[in-house]
């Protein structure tokens, strides 16, 4: 029998973008239903950030133990149990799902339906035995692995990041294809685990990153032991001596197991758009307050295409909460948002690399630069290598990029100002404290004034005549 709900806010999707609407309309006094066809909390919860991130972990303490020489502690061999790490993974995310739970979701009084939601009108979708009629829908199914139609694919087990934590046989040589954020910190986590990884990449890893920056993060992860083949296309797979990957141009990599990490495809398939009015070609088209062809629904997050991070389909959240609820006009911007690819060490970005900075603004771009080994802190955690760029245009920051021991936590002074328009002195008037790592954010802001206060004849005469006259 069919049960009819009506209701305010119907939201398809219950990861990191869809969670972040449901909460804050339900506690804005919305009737919201939430429909979640696989599990809650979506891709990053269960098989994405964390678990991604908790193997991270597990690398970097198998990886001090056998570098730890330098501190006057000796290296030792890590004893890596694979499927005891695969454990800590899940129980890192156990330790997150209630906050992501069904039960939580009720307990603030939105409705949860747990199965996969189709439009079946304009304003109305069935999940299961329900029909949901809401006056908006807020369309956050996020994406899946791409598995590209590469030959013989098919004919060997391999695997997503569907499926990839939940492997609990140590691999004996893991192949990735894709340098992509998903293939470069996994590939890194499992050399750590004493794992041999080889990464097939058809063009250039990282390559939305800026290249000196990757330079100097690839120069570690090969250190770690992770080979990496550039320029290697994956034409074809065959099952000859465990699984073999062929490239277009007759190169060809054997290994044990194999990791497909060539990009996401927008979950779209299930729900019937073009009977809702949404137009969309591999992703959902909308505009720059996030509603899509059908005035009635909004698409948030991955499944939206461009920038696919889970603190993007957050801020999505933010930004059509406030037209849902209030009816106020409200524009999505992306100029802010910045990433981190958490190899060790990390890669942070913000706005523009300085390549894109010159082609965008010329002559009228400042490039300051700060290396890691003028900060006392790198010195005394043995982690000099890393460098700050920032990328300026009339006084203020547009763009930073980090490469270096916690990245991601550096560019965060920068994220702030970018937000808010800060000017550089924004930076230079803040008192870091001492030693930090931070205080590198601080130290190439004031790369800008360096030239102009020190390096600049007219300071040095007003120095000099005021000195004369000074009591
Ligand atoms: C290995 C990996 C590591 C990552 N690491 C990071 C990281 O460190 N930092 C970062 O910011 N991002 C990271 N990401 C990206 C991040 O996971 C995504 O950007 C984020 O999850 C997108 O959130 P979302 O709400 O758009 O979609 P999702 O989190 O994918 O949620 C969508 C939900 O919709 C459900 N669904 C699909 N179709 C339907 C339907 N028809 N009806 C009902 N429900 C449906 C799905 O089951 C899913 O639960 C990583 C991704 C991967 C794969
Ligand atoms: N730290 C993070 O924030 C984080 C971590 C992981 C994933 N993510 C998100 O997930 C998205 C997907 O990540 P991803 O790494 O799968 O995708 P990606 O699109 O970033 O990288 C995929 C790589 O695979 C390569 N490739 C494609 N086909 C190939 C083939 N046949 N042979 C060899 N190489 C091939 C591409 O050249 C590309 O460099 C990211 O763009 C990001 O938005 C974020």
């Amino acid at each position: 029998m069919t049960t009819r709900i009506k209701t305010d806010v119907c939201i398809l999707g219950a990861g990191s973008g869809g969670l972040t609407v449901a909460a804050g309309a339900v506690q804005m006094g919305a009737k919201v239903v939430l429909i979640e066809g696989g599990k809650m909390g979506g891709d990053c919860l269960n098989y994405g950030c964390v678990p991604s991130k908790a193997m991270i972990a597990a690398g970097h303490h198998a990886h001090a133990q056998a570098h730890s020489a330098d501190f006057g502690i000796a290296n030792v061999t890590p004893q890596v149990n694979y499927a005891a790490v695969k454990d800590h993974v899940a129980g890192v995310i156990a330790s997150i799902a209630p906050h992501d739970s069904v039960e939580r979701f009720e307990g603030m009084g939105v409705q949860v339906i747990q199965d996969y939601g189709t439009f079946i009108s304009q304003d109305e979708v069935q999940a299961g035995d329900t029909i949901v009629q809401a006056r908006r829908f807020v369309i956050a199914t996020g994406s899946s692995p791409l598995v590209p139609p590469i030959e013989g694919l098919d004919t060997v087990e391999y695997h997503t990041n569907e499926t990839i934590f939940d492997l609990r046989d140590t691999p004996e040589h893991l192949i990735i294809v894709g340098g992509g954020p998903i293939g470069m910190e996994l590939a890194q986590a499992h050399a750590r685990l004493g794992i041999r990884v080889t990464v097939v990449e058809g063009s250039k890893v990282l390559p939305k990153d800026d290249p000196e920056l990757v330079d100097i993060a690839l120069r570690n992860i090969r250190a770690d032991g992770v080979t990496i083949e550039e320029g290697f296309q994956v034409a074809r797979v065959s099952s000859d001596n465990g699984i073999t990957v062929h490239s277009d141009d007759g190169r060809a990599v054997q290994g044990s197991h194999l990791l497909v990490a060539v990009g996401r495809k927008a979950n779209i398939g299930r729900l019937d758009l073009d009977r809702a009015g949404v137009k969309h070609d591999r992703s959902i088209e909308v505009d720059n307050g996030l509603r899509t062809s059908n005035r009635r629904i909004y698409a948030i997050g991955d499944v939206t295409g461009g920038l696919q991070f889970t603190h993007k389909a957050s801020y999505d959240a933010g930004v059509i909460i406030r037209s849902m609820l209030f009816g106020l006009p409200s524009k999505v911007r992306t100029d802010h948002i910045p990433w981190v690819t958490y190899t060790d060490p990390e890669v942070a970005q913000i706005g523009p690399t300085e390549a894109q900075a010159q082609d965008a603004h010329g002559d009228k771009l400042e490039v300051l630069r700060f290396t890691f080994d003028q900060n006392d802190r790198a010195q005394a955690e043995r982690r000099t290598e890393g460098l700050i760029k920032v990328m300026v245009v009339s006084g203020k920051p547009v763009g930073a990029s980090i490469v270096g021991l916690r990245a991601g936590e550096l560019i965060q002074p920068y994220v702030l100002a970018i937000a808010n328009g800060l000017k550089i002195s924004a930076l230079t008037n803040m008192v870091s404290p001492y030693p930090t790592m931070t205080e590198v954010t601080k130290r190439a802001a004031g790369q800008y004034y360096t030239p102009r206060l020190f390096e600049n004849d007219w300071v040095k005469r007003v120095v000099g005549f005021v000195q004369k006259y000074l009591p």
